[in-house]
């Protein structure tokens, strides 16, 4: 059960000034399209879910609505932003950092934006990286292209001297574009700033192409991903049933979560066998099934998502990247061996393809979906941040724009459900087991 407290955004004071949007909000109270200020987003929504609470319903849990108010806390022509993307790459990054810009800028009046570099070493004096003054001018078109114009990187840094490089530069609003890693730093920043009794609204948009950030409908630029991962598979497909004993084995990206692997795998349900970290499967039952599905039906696609399997790889020590994620060994390379081995051993005709699209899943623009999605986040964390919320991230939660504090939406990480509808869906398209044999 998550309680109201967990819900609730903190904000740096009251909103006394009018917003220059103010105008656009009158007629929108009353449309079912739109959440009022003063409303909230159910954070459940099916009627056994909301009977569980056994509370009256406007007792229920939900998030705060998303979107501009009447009021703001920070006066447009005072106020100083800033925005960093951090982390590993992810389509749309670019359009988030233009929505923000045109929406400060054309509807708030924000003229005095700052682009830190290279994720949160941007703050750090002696990484010696140059801030960028951002403009409408500078962010035009960079939505063509993939990756991040302001770059990126993984690695902690302190925060109290991101904060102090905050006070110098007099940066009201940081906006932090990045994954849990990043929002874990983002909140570390925000008590920071805190606890030394200055009004900086920290906002984050949370950007991950394994869709792990839980409390939201999915992340931006998931789904530029996964198409682009699908053609991996439909390749390996058209190259396992052109010969005889043909396997097309494709590794996708996906650390915890096994997102892009069902999405991609249920985008033109070629593959056979589809295996993610969240549903363990016995090595020599699933080599068993695919040697016999080979043989009768003269070919087979396995989709393998990077943190599957794990358990099978030889033992050898933990290994830690900058940020302190773990580096997984490649379980793809691992299989294509075992599965060569494997026919071999039972004297079966194999040629295995092996596609690994790695990068190129998630250095690509965004989608015009995620584009659309990327600009709609953007919009809302500007009215959040000018509004006076920090500590939050926006989402979007069963189809509405929310606020999301911090330490909820970094308190689990989502996962594929195996007793869920998506895993149901990939059992249905694939066909293999939900239960292996040994
Ligand atoms: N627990 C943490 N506290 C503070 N900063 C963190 C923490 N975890 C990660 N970070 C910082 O956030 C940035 C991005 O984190 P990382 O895990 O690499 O990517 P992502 O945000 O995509 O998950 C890095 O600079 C990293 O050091
Ligand atoms: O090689 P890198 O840059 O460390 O990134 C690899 C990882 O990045 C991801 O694409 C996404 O991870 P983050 O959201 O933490 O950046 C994972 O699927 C993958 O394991
Ligand atoms: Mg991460």
């Amino acid at each position: 059960m998550i309680s109201d407290d967990a819900l609730a955004v903190r904000t740096l004071g009251p909103c006394r000034i009018d917003s220059p949007l103010a105008a656009l909000l009158e007629p929108r109270r009353t449309t079912e399209h739109y959440v009022d200020e003063d409303d909230r987003v159910l954070l459940d929504d099916t009627v056994a879910m909301v009977a569980a609470h056994g509370t009256p319903v406007d007792k229920l849990p939900g998030f705060e609505p998303a979107g501009p108010r009447r009021k703001i806390y920070f006066h447009p022509s005072k106020v100083r932003v800033g925005i960093v993307t951090c982390g590993g790459l992810c389509p749309g990054l670019n359009d988030v950092i233009r929505g923000l810009v045109m929406e400060l800028t054309l509807h708030y009046g924000v003229h005095r934006i700052a682009g830190f570099r290279n994720g949160y070493q941007g703050f750090i004096a002696r990484y010696g990286r140059q801030v960028l003054d951002l403009t409408p001018d500078m962010v035009r078109g960079i939505n063509e292209d993939g990756g991040t114009i302001l770059g990126t990187s993984r690695g902690e840094q302190d925060p109290d001297e991101i904060v102090d490089c905050l006070e110098q530069m007099g940066i009201n609003v940081l906006f932090v574009i990045g994954g849990d890693g990043t929002m874990r730093g983002a909140l570390r920043i925000a008590d920071t700033v805190a606890e030394r009794g200055l009004k900086i609204s920290v906002i984050g948009v949370p950007k991950t192409i394994d869709n792990d950030i839980p409390y939201l409908d999915h992340s931006f630029g998931f789904q530029t991903a996964f198409a682009k991962a699908a053609e991996s598979i439909r390749t390996a497909h058209v190259e396992a049933r052109s010969v005889p004993g043909g396997v097309g084995l494709v590794r996708l990206m996906g650390r915890h979560s096994g997102f892009i692997a069902c999405y991609a795998a249920l985008a033109n349900t070629d593959a056979d066998y589809v295996l993610i970290p969240e549903v363990p499967f016995p090595l020599d039952g699933f080599l068993n099934h695919l040697a016999d599905r080979v043989k009768r039906r003269g070919h087979a696609v396995v989709v393998v998502a990077e943190g599957a399997g794990q358990e099978h790889l030889p033992a050898a020590p933990a290994r830690y990247d900058a940020s302190g994620n773990t580096m997984l060994r490649d379980i793809g390379l691992f299989l294509r061996e075992r599965i060569g081995e494997h026919f071999a051993a039972r004297g079966d005709e194999v040629y295995l393809k092996y596609v690994d699209p790695s990068y190129a899943i998630r250095s690509v623009p965004a989608n015009s979906y995620d584009s659309v999605y990327c600009l709609r986040l953007a919009h809302t964390a500007v009215h959040a941040a000018m509004a006076g919320r920090t500590a939050m991230v926006v989402g979007r939660w069963h189809g509405r724009f929310v606020n999301i504090p911090i330490p909820l939406a970094i308190s689990r990480r989502n996962t594929v459900d195996p007793n869920g509808d998506l895993w149901l869906s990939v059992l249905e398209a694939t066909g293999q087991p939900h239960e292996w044999g040994a």
